[in-house]
């Protein structure tokens, strides 16, 4: 058995923060209110399908879509925008495909939808790798933007692209199924090749004396296959429970929003004025250590919540006596740490007007890195 890295590397931040902290009450009540909301929307992985921009057909090619969707995952926070209210500013970085403009993670996928429709085989590795066939100038243009802000780190995306490219052609035989392949339905397996193969996908740091994983976009990449293949074929693994939440810079904020996080004032005083926060720096790792420690502790959680709904439609059933014993089998929700992410950066994205100007107003940490 594998052990998981990251969530060892959680509780070790977590039980060395100082400007980061967990409320125990904000937990119960978070993980509450999450709960009734992932049971109401029947939050689940066909949810995966339901995004316009996500692929409807799930076969090799989508591997390979979701392959550089999620290598090319981070960084998208405006210069220009810098109230990131959710109405965004008029001149931040956007792309249009059809008819519709995309703003932060939405339009690097709509850059690549549109690339697609116009013939570019952007997800092709054996492509995207050569220079000769895809100069940079392609792929500047492949990424252009409606606005007169670029898109941030385009020459780091292109640097992502060319290694990623390269070790797919040179070690996996241009198809990222190949090292799928290689994982033998081991989520954990998966994660370890990725970031073990291709550096862009290796965010880890030093904290406290000593190295911590967080591998956002390695853990992501395995949770988005995952739900496009709702655990079939490409998509099937024994041990997905054992995948953590992706410390974005999204989702902390909404932690912040339902008091499962706790920040100090000198903190807070950083992220009101907007100030960067150096990927690695102290402050940086105990946020995003905190957060995949506070999704943890939320799952664990409601899976408690679970366990007791199950034992009172018991007891309801046994007192009535009529029900058997397939009805008194209440529906088991799936509920692990990428369902509750994938909820709560979807109820963030929802809710960004709130989460920013709102009862708890909070920005998001400003950190420009290739790894989330
Ligand atoms: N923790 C977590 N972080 C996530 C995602 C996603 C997109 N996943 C969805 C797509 C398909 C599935 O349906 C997922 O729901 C993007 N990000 C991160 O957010 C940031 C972008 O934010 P903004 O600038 O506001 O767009 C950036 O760091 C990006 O890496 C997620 O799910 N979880």
């Amino acid at each position: 058995m594998i052990s998981n890295p990251v969530l060892e590397s959680a509780e070790f931040i977590h039980n060395h923060s100082k400007h980061v902290t967990i409320p125990d009450d904000g937990i119960v009540h978070g993980a509450a209110k999450i709960f009734e909301a992932m049971k109401k929307t029947h939050y689940d992985t066909s949810k995966w399908k339901e995004h316009p921009l996500n692929p409807k057909e799930c076969n090799a090619s989508t591997v390979d879509w979701i392959f550089l969707v999620d290598l090319l995952n981070f960084s998208f926070w405006s210069e220009i925008d810098i109230d990131d209210t959710g109405v965004p500013h008029p001149d931040r970085y956007r792309v249009t495909f059809h008819d519709v403009g995309y703003t932060g993670y939405w339009s690097m996928v709509a850059a690549i939808n549109r690339a697609l429709e116009e013939g570019i085989p952007i997800t092709t590795p054996a492509f995207f790798a050569s220079e000769e066939h895809l100069p940079d100038k392609e792929i500047e243009r492949i990424f252009r933007s409606d606005t007169k802000e670029q898109v941030p780190l385009l020459q780091d995306r292109i640097r992502v692209i060319r290694e990623a490219g390269r070790v797919l052609v040179e070690k996996f035989d241009g198809r990222f199924a190949n090292v799928i392949a290689q994982a033998d339905r081991s989520a954990l397996k998966l994660v370890e090749l990725v970031t073990s193969n291709f550096t862009s996908f290796k965010d880890e740091a030093e904290f406290c004396g000593r190295k911590v994983q967080i591998f956002k976009r390695a853990q992501i990449l395995v949770a988005d296959i995952w739900a496009c293949f709702q655990n079939e074929s490409y998509g099937e693994f024994k041990d997905i429970d054992e995948i953590t939440m992706f410390a974005d810079y999204r989702v902390p904020q909404a932690l912040y929003h339902f008091h499962c996080l706790q920040y100090s004032p000198d903190l807070l005083a950083i992220l009101d004025r907007g100030e960067m926060l150096p990927n690695g720096s102290p402050l940086e790792v105990e946020i995003r250590g905190n957060s995949i420690w506070a999704v943890e502790l939320i799952r664990k959680r409601i899976l408690e919540l679970i366990k007791k709904e199950q034992e009172d439609v018991q007891e309801k059933a046994e007192k009535e006596g009529e029900a058997g014993e397939e009805e008194r089998k209440p529906k088991m929700m799936t509920v692990n740490a990428i369902l509750i992410d994938f909820f709560i950066w979807d109820f963030a994205k929802a809710a960004q007007l709130d989460l920013t100007l709102g009862q708890r107003p909070v920005k998001v940490h400003r950190t420009r890195s290739v790894f989330y």
